[in-house]
């Protein structure tokens, strides 16, 4: 069936979410020329405006297209682009596009995603929490809503425990940060997962720091360890530490996510199915890292249609290891959105069976909460974190 029409939507509402970036949310509606509709998500962060546009070229290329052409769609766009790879905007949107197709598929053939991947391997899939530590400073803080989170079923928890230490660390910092993390440990026992989020603040030399202090509390991972785009500083990072590596939230192809894969710079990949490049490439870039022992575990941070795809796709994935979680912590609207049919149970959700991603989108909601796309507001504290966090409590 053609593609008729590609709308990207900004939904936001007074109620805010954990972070910042989480208050608004990209939904992307697919039109096909029989009327039926399928739903994409692109990421919002401080790109709202941006990747509102980028929809809108990127939908030049898919409309007028066969909706089941998922691989001749993306790489058509692919050809067109010429800064596809290098380009977060490009990425997101066509993301976005093909997880919409990939609904629509799904709904034409009555199939859940997961049966068009060659099946589930798993009903329901292991979550972590993210986005629990809202306001969090002091060890006290951060132990305390730990063992909440751990009360409601959850088996590991990721937390960003350096305040507001950017690029280097001192001594200061490193008591700080280590104070949190024995704090939550102690909090939680042995066996809880407790997964170290670096969100790529440091240069190299301070987060082998980190890594040197924290390893004794016995990480399940440490998350983007150093910049970026610091390659060479994460080379240094793997040869001169002991730790697990996980890292993949930026990775924007398949090509970027082989590097670091063959490089052997990463223990656990974190594609985004939303900038990866939807469905189709993160296929693939899970079987690759099948074949190379690593373990997924998908980025999930934004709204309740990522997470629903990442659901779909995560029950397949041999190799998973968790599936990263904000449910709990979602503004109530995000959840409200696909009428709350993916609550964590006991640190589990349940692989839906519904065909395409599985949800049905409240349209309702989504008129009530549209919004123009806006510029978001720079505060000092960056939108990356979890809200109240970006602070000290030694002085
Ligand atoms: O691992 C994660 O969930 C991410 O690092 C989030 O914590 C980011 O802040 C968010 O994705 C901003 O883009
Ligand atoms: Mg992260």
């Amino acid at each position: 069936m053609k593609i008729s029409e590609i709308q990207p939507i900004v939904l936001t509402s007074k109620e805010k979410g954990a972070a910042t970036w989480a208050s608004s949310m990209i939904l992307v509606k697919l039109v096909t020329s029989n009327g039926e509709i399928g739903y994409g998500e692109a990421v919002p962060t401080l790109r709202i405006i941006s990747v509102y546009n980028a929809i809108k070229q990127v939908s030049k290329s898919y409309v007028g297209k066969e909706v089941e052409d998922v691989e001749k769609n993306y790489h058509e766009w692919y050809k067109q682009d010429f800064y596809l790879g290098r380009s977060f905007e490009s990425a997101t949107s066509v993301s976005a596009i093909d997880i919409a197709s990939w609904d629509i598929l799904g709904k034409e053939l009555g199939a859940p995603i997961y049966k068009l991947l060659g099946g589930k391997v798993r009903d329901k899939v292991p979550v972590y929490a993210n986005g629990w530590y809202k306001d969090c400073v002091t060890p006290l803080d951060f132990a305390e809503r730990a063992k909440e989170v751990m009360g409601r079923g959850y088996k590991a928890v990721k937390f960003d425990p350096f305040g507001e230490y950017f690029n280097w660390i001192d001594e200061m910092g490193l008591r700080e940060s280590e104070e949190r993390v024995k704090a939550v440990r102690e909090a939680l026992g042995e066996d809880a997962g407790i997964l170290i989020e670096h969100h790529g603040r440091f240069n190299s030399k301070s987060s082998q720091l980190v890594a040197k202090r924290l390893e004794k509390y016995n990480p399940l991972f440490m998350e983007e360890p150093v910049h970026h785009e610091d390659v060479e500083g994460l080379k240094e990072y793997r040869e001169r530490t002991n730790v697990r590596v996980a890292l993949g939230e930026r990775l924007v192809s398949l090509k970027e996510a082989y590097f670091y894969i063959s490089q052997g710079l990463v223990d656990v990949l974190q594609p985004d199915i939303t900038n990866i490049g939807g469905v189709t490439i993160a296929k693939k870039v899970v079987d690759i890292a099948e074949a190379r022992d690593l373990e997924i575990a998908f980025h999930n941070a934004f709204g309740p249609i990522q997470n629903a795809v990442s659901i779909q796709v995560s029950a397949t994935v041999n190799n998973l290891l968790m599936l990263e979680n904000f449910y709990d912590w979602f503004p109530q609207w995000k959840r409200d959105l696909i009428g709350n049919v993916t609550p964590v149970e006991e640190g589990h959700v349940r692989v839906l069976e519904k065909p395409g991603i599985g949800v049905e989108v409240n349209e309702k909601l989504v008129d009530e909460l549209k919004a123009e796309p806006e510029a978001l507001d720079v505060k000092e504290e960056p939108v990356w974190v979890v809200g109240g966090t970006w602070k000290r409590y030694l002085k």
